[in-house]
């Protein structure tokens, strides 16, 4: 068998093309342009080439897009001083302060200062419970864009075995919830977990999320099971992700490539969140339906 490659891509270039036209008609109809601030403090060049990306899909978008750069020495003061400003500007629809924080400023602080409804990462504890309880809100933009994926892909998702290896609170954790809102069986691995390869050879959808460059291999996938690759490494090979591209494809029914898959459905769905929040601010419909 040889996998369907899931082309993030291209429907990331599809769903980015649907948030242009909302644009369009914000700024035509209403005379409103829905706005993105990205922080980034310091000068981890990975963060910079994702924080370069996002603002040109923003701008291509039709959306004001403002970067502020601060160096790594900056102040947890300076930085939620800068937040506090954001909150307050009526022209910001969304806030995403780049993760990780230099050490030193308490990350948690943070983005409990962003206004919950600017928070297009969906990081705040107000998001985070809201989604647990299944009143979302905001939702995070990685797992987001993996369900519509795997919604795309395989339809209903009911009663599905999910694996899910990773619980982070960015990635992990809200994944679990929402394939949990889709009515998955859903498992939440990690780096305690016994048998790993056992647990996942049980899934029809995988989901890997670790940040180890080809740890999940054929003999862990049962034949016929989506895969959906987060992981992004740089390796001397180039980028890869945590899936053993080559030799699951020759297993699973579907599979997301790095790059490619996960990674621009990402940004995409940053710029869905931004519009679902400038609507939302404006007292407007919600034209995206993309928050589920
Ligand atoms: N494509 C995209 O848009 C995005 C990609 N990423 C990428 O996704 C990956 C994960 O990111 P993130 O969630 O932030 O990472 P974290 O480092 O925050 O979390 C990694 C998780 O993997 C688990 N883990 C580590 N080693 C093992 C192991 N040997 N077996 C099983 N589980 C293990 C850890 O377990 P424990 O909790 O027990 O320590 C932890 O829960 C990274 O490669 C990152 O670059 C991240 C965000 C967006
Ligand atoms: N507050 C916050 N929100 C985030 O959403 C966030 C963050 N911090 N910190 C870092 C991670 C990582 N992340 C990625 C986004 C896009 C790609 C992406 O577009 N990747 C391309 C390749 C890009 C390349 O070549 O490096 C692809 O996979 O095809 C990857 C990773 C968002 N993150």
């Amino acid at each position: 068998m040889t996998a369907d490659i899931i082309d993030g891509k291209a429907f990331a270039a599809g769903l980015r093309n649907k948030v242009a036209g909302h644009v369009a008609r914000l700024v035509a109809d209403h005379g409103i342009t829905p706005g993105l601030a990205v922080v980034l403090v310091g000068d981890d060049p990975a963060s910079d080439v994702y924080v370069r990306s996002k603002g040109r899909m923003t701008k291509a978008a039709g959306m004001l897009s403002v970067e502020h750069r601060l160096p790594a020495d900056t102040t947890q003061d300076d930085l939620l001083a800068l937040v506090a400003r954001l909150n307050a500007d009526r022209a910001i629809h969304g806030i995403l302060v780049q993760l990780p924080l230099p050490k030193g400023i308490d990350e948690a602080r943070v983005l409990a200062t962003i206004l919950p409804a600017k928070d297009v990462d969906g990081f705040h504890i107000s998001n985070v419970g809201l989604l647990a309880v299944g009143q979302r809100a905001m939702v995070p933009c990685t797992p987001l864009g993996c369900i519509l994926m795997l919604r795309e892909h395989l339809g209903d998702l009911s009663g599905l075995d999910a694996v899910v290896i990773g619980r982070s609170n960015i990635v992990g954790k809200p994944m679990a919830q929402l394939l949990l809102g889709e009515n998955c069986t859903v498992t939440l691995a990690h780096s305690r977990t016994r048998d790993l390869a056992g647990v996942v050879r049980r899934a029809d959808i995988v989901v890997a999320a670790v940040g180890r460059p080809c740890m999940v291999t054929a003999d862990w996938i049962k034949p016929g099971a989506t895969v959906i690759d987060v992981g992004i490494n740089r390796t001397d090979a180039g980028l890869v992700g945590d899936v053993d591209f080559a030799g699951v494809a020759a297993v699973a029914g579907a599979i997301t490539p790095v790059p490619g898959g996960v990674g621009p459905m990402t940004i995409a769905c940053l710029l869905a969140n931004t519009v679902t929040a400038c609507c939302r601010a404006n007292g407007l419909p919600e034209p995206m339906g993309l928050t589920l």
